[in-house]
C-alpha cells in the first residue's frame, strides 16, 4: 500500500482496500482517474487524501441540496394544491381604492396595531410620504391620494384616542410588509402585504395585497371587503375632498393628492338666506340627471358657471368648500397667481378634471388679472392681498387714499411685461396665462361637461367682460361685510350648543377670566329639564347675540374679521361683548393709520413729472431716445393739442373712466344660459 493509499486507510477505513457502500463492497482505487490524480498529487507533494474529503463533502452536500429541493418542489406543488382547492383569496393592489378600504378597516378593527412584527411612526410625521403608506391607514380618497392629516383625523376618530399627548405626538403602530393573520367571524385570514419595488423611485412603492381564508367559498372574504367598503364610504361622506395643483414651479402642473377635509355644514356659512337658496336650488339642478339630458337633447354644453365676489373673507371660498360637501363632489382649487402656468398647463389641468366637480379658480384678479394689448394677462406686483384689503377698507378717508393708490399702481401696470412676476400670499413665480388660454381652458373642447365653475374675485369690475359672459358664468352672487343679520348669526353659530356648550361651560370660562358680576340665568329661573335648559341657552345667546349685533356698526367688517375677533373668547360669549368696544376702537385707531400712511404714500408717489400735463393713459410718446426736456414738453403740448382736436383724448378719457360692461341683475329667478346676478339687497335694513 503506497502513502496515498495508507493516508486514505487512516482517514477512511477502507480506502485503499474495498469500502463498504450500501452493503455491497466500493474499491475507491477503482474510480476512473483516480490513479492519476493520484501520482500527480504525489509529484506536488500533496496530501492526496484531502479528495476523499471534498469528494465525500460533495456528494453529501449533493445529497442535501437534492432533498431540499425536492421538499421545496413538493411544498409549492402542495400550497398550489390547497391554493387551487382548498382556501379563496382577494388581491388588492394599492393603486385602487379597495386598498384603502382594507387598511382602514385593519386600523378600525385593531388588527394593524396588534401584530407583531410592525413598523412606528409618529402620528404628525413630517417625513416623506414613503414613510407614511406604513405610518398610514385612514382613509384616502383615491388610491394615491393619502395624507397624514387625513390619517390621524381618521384614526382619531377611530381608537378614540389622540393624536398627540401633553409631551408630543404619540406613536402610530402598523403592520410590517409581509404575513399577518386574524381572525374575522370564527375564521381565519390570511393576509400577505408583498411590495412590489420593480419600478421603485422613492416615493411610495406599489403593494399588493393578498387576503386568503380557509374554504373554497369566497363569501367571507367579499363580506368583509364590503363592510371595509361601507366603513370607509361612510366615514368619507362627512368629508370633502380638496386637490389643488402641485407646488413645484417647474415640474409639469397636475392636480396634487386630493387631502381630504371634514365637510363644512353649508349654514355655518352665512350669506342672506335668498342668495343661500337660490344658488343651492341652481347648482342641485345643474347636477339632476334629468338636467344633463336636457342639455344633451338640446346640444348644449353642459357645464354650469358661477362667479363670488366681494371683499376678502367674506365667505367665497368657505361658500365653495361647503357646496362642495353639500353635493359630494370633489373640489378641485386652482389659483392663476400660483405656480408657473401657463395656456398648455391650464389645459392640461382642466383636461385631468372627473366629470362631476367643482372647479374653484380662486381670486380671478389677483395679482392684477387684466387683458394688455396682446390679449394676455399680466401680473402685477403692485396688487396683493394687503392690496385687496386696503382697496376694501371700510374707513371712508383710506378709501379715498387707496383709490389714490390705485390709480398710480394702473399706471405701473400699463407698463408692465406680459410675463411679470407674481406676488400670490405664498409664491412669487412666473406666470404666463393667455387670455384666450383661460377661456379655451374654461370652455374649450378640452373642458369637461358635468363639471361647476366658481370663479371667484374681489374685484369684479376688473375682469373682462367676456370671462364673465353667460354661458361662462351663469349665475353670479355678492358676498359683503356683515350686517346686522350676519352679525347675529355669526354670534349665534359660534355659541350655538354643540360640543357640550351650555349656561354652565360659559359661566365656568367666565370665572378664568375673573367672572361676570350677574349669573348668566338666575337660580331660581334655571330650567329644570334637558329640553328647557336648551331652549332656555338658545334663547339667551339669541338675546346676546341682538345685543352683539347692536354694538358693531353694520356693514363695516368682513365676517372673517368678526369671527376673528369672537373665537378669541369661544366660550365666553358675555366677556366678548365685554371686550367689543375695546376692539372697535382698535380696528378703528388701525384704519385711521392705515389712512395716514397710504395718503402719505400716495404723495410720495406724485413726481414732477406726473404732475406735468402729459400724454393720455395708455399712449406712449417715443423720444427716440433723446432726454432733452425743452423737446419733451414741445412733443407732448403738440400730441395733446392733436389729441385734443381729434377728440382721442375724450374719448380715451371715456374708456378709462367707465368700468368693465357691468352685469346688470335680472329676475331673481335663474334662467338657463342668462347670466343671475344675487345682490344682497340694497338696503339691508340694518340701522348703525
Ligand atoms: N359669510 C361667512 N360665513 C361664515 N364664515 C365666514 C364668512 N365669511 C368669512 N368667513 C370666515 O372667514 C374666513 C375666511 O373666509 P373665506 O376664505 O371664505 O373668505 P373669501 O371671501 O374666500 O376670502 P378671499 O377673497 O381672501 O379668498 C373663514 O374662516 C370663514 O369661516
Amino acid at each position: 500500500m503506497d502513502n496515498f493509499s495508507a493516508t486514505a486507510a487512516r482517514m477512511l477505513p477502507g480506502v485503499g482496500s474495498p469500502v463498504s457502500v450500501g452493503g455491497g463492497m466500493f474499491d475507491i482505487t477503482a474510480i476512473p482517474g483516480f490513479d492519476l490524480v493520484q501520482r500527480l498529487f504525489l509529484k506536488l507533494g500533496l496530501d492526496s487524501s484531502v479528495l476523499v474529503t471534498i469528494g465525500m463533502s460533495l456528494t453529501l452536500l449533493t445529497s442535501l441540496f437534492s432533498f431540499f429541493t425536492y421538499s421545496i418542489s413538493s411544498v409549492t406543488t402542495l400550497t398550489r394544491f390547497i391554493s387551487a382547492n382548498l382556501v379563496s383569496s382577494a388581491t388588492v393592489h394599492s393603486s385602487d381604492v379597495t386598498y384603502l378600504y382594507v387598511m382602514r378597516w385593519l386600523a378600525a378593527n385593531h388588527v394593524s396595531t396588534d401584530c407583531r412584527l410592525f413598523c412606528v411612526t409618529s402620528r404628525k410625521n413630517p417625513m416623506s410620504h414613503a414613510v407614511k403608506r406604513f405610518s398610514s391607514y385612514g382613509p384616502y380618497g383615491d388610491a394615491s391620494a393619502r395624507n397624514e392629516e387625513d390619517d390621524d383625523d381618521d384614526l382619531d376618530g377611530l381608537d378614540g384616542s389622540c393624536e398627540e399627548d401633553r409631551l408630543g405626538p404619540k406613536l402610530k403602530y402598523t403592520p410590517a410588509p409581509g404575513f399577518l393573520y386574524f381572525w374575522y367571524k370564527k375564521n381565519l385570514i390570511l393576509i400577505n402585504r408583498k411590495l412590489d419595488l420593480t419600478y421603485y423611485t422613492g416615493d411610495i412603492p406599489d403593494e399588493t395585497m393578498i387576503l386568503t381564508t380557509i374554504g373554497r367559498s369566497p363569501n367571507l372574504l367579499r363580506e368583509l371587503l364590503a363592510e371595509a367598503r361601507r366603513e370607509y364610504l361612510l366615514a368619507q361622506a362627512k368629508k370633502t375632498t380638496v386637490y389643488t395643483i402641485s407646488p413645484t414651479p417647474f415640474a409639469q402642473k397636475s392636480w396634487d393628492q386630493g387631502r381630504h377635509r371634514p365637510s363644512r355644514d353649508i349654514s355655518t356659512v352665512i350669506l342672506p338666506p335668498e342668495s343661500k337658496k337660490l344658488l343651492l336650488r341652481d347648482v342641485k339642478e345643474y347636477l339632476n340627471p334629468v338636467t344633463a339630458r336636457w342639455y344633451a337633447q338640446r346640444g348644449l354644453p353642459y357645464r354650469r358657471g358661477y362667479l363670488f365676489y366681494g371683499p376678502p373673507g367674506t365667505g367665497k371660498t368657505s361658500l365653495s368648500l361647503a357646496l362642495a360637501g353639500e353635493l359630494k363632489v370633489p373640489l378641485y382649487i386652482l389659483s392663476l397667481s400660483t405656480g408657473s402656468l401657463t395656456d398648455e398647463t391650464l389645459t392640461m389641468l382642466f383636461v385631468g378634471l372627473p366629470k362631476k366637480c367643482i372647479v374653484l379658480l380662486e381670486d380671478i384678479d389677483c395679482a392684477g388679472v387684466q387683458r394688455n394689448n396682446n390679449g394676455n394677462f399680466m401680473f402685477d406686483d403692485s396688487d396683493s392681498e394687503e392690496d385687496d384689503e386696503e382697496d376694501y377698507s371700510s374707513d371712508s378717508d383710506s378709501k379715498s387714499g387707496a383709490s389714490k393708490n390705485k390709480e398710480t399702481k394702473s399706471k405701473k401696470k400699463t407698463t408692465n411685461k406680459m410675463e411679470a412676476t407674481t406676488t400670490g400670499p405664498h409664491n412669487r413665480m412666473k406666470t404666463s396665462v393667455s387670455f384666450s388660454g383661460l377661456l379655451n381652458a374654461i370652455d374649450g373642447v378640452a373642458s369637461h361637461e358635468g363639471r361647476i365653475l366658481i370663479m371667484t374675485t374681489n374685484h369684479r369690475e376688473r375682469l373682462d367682460p367676456a370671462l364673465i359672459r353667460p354661458g361662462r358664468v351663469d349665475m353670479q352672487v355678492e358676498f359683503g361685510y356683515a350686517g346686522r343679520d350676519t352679525l347675529e348669526e355669526i354670534f349665534r353659530e359660534l355659541y350655538s350648543q354643540v360640543d357640550g356648550m351650555d349656561s354652565a361651560t360659559i359661566e365656568e370660562e367666565e370665572e378664568v377670566f375673573g367672572g361676570e358680576d350677574e349669573p348668566l340665568i338666575p337660580s331660581e329661573k334655571k330650567a329644570r329639564n334637558e329640553i328647557d335648559r336648551q331652549a332656555q341657552y338658545t334663547h339667551l345667546i339669541a338675546e346676546l347675540a341682538e345685543k352683539f349685533a347692536r354694538m358693531i356698526p353694520a356693514d363695516k367688517f368682513t365676517p372673517a374679521e368678526v369671527q376673528g375677533f369672537l373665537i378669541s373668547y369661544k366660550r365666553a360669549p358675555r366677556l366678548a361683548i365685554r371686550n367689543l368696544p375695546a376692539w372697535l376702537d382698535s380696528k378703528r385707531s388701525a384704519n385711521e393709520k392705515k389712512g395716514l400712511k397710504k395718503t402719505k404714500k400716495a404723495k410720495s408717489e406724485e413726481t414732477p413729472e406726473s404732475r406735468k400735463p402729459g400724454p393720455s393713459k395708455g399712449l406712449s410718446v417715443n423720444t427716440m431716445g433723446l432726454h432733452n426736456d425743452e423737446l419733451r414738453n414741445l412733443l407732448t403740448e403738440i400730441i395733446n393739442t392733436v389729441l385734443k382736436d381729434n377728440k382721442i383724448l375724450q374719448h380715451d378719457n371715456k374708456a378709462n373712466k367707465a368700468p368693465p360692461t357691468p352685469i346688470s341683475p335680472t329676475s331673481p329667478t335663474p334662467v338657463k344660459n342668462e347670466v343671475t346676478t344675487i345682490e344682497r339687497p340694497v338696503d339691508l335694513g340694518y340701522n348703525e
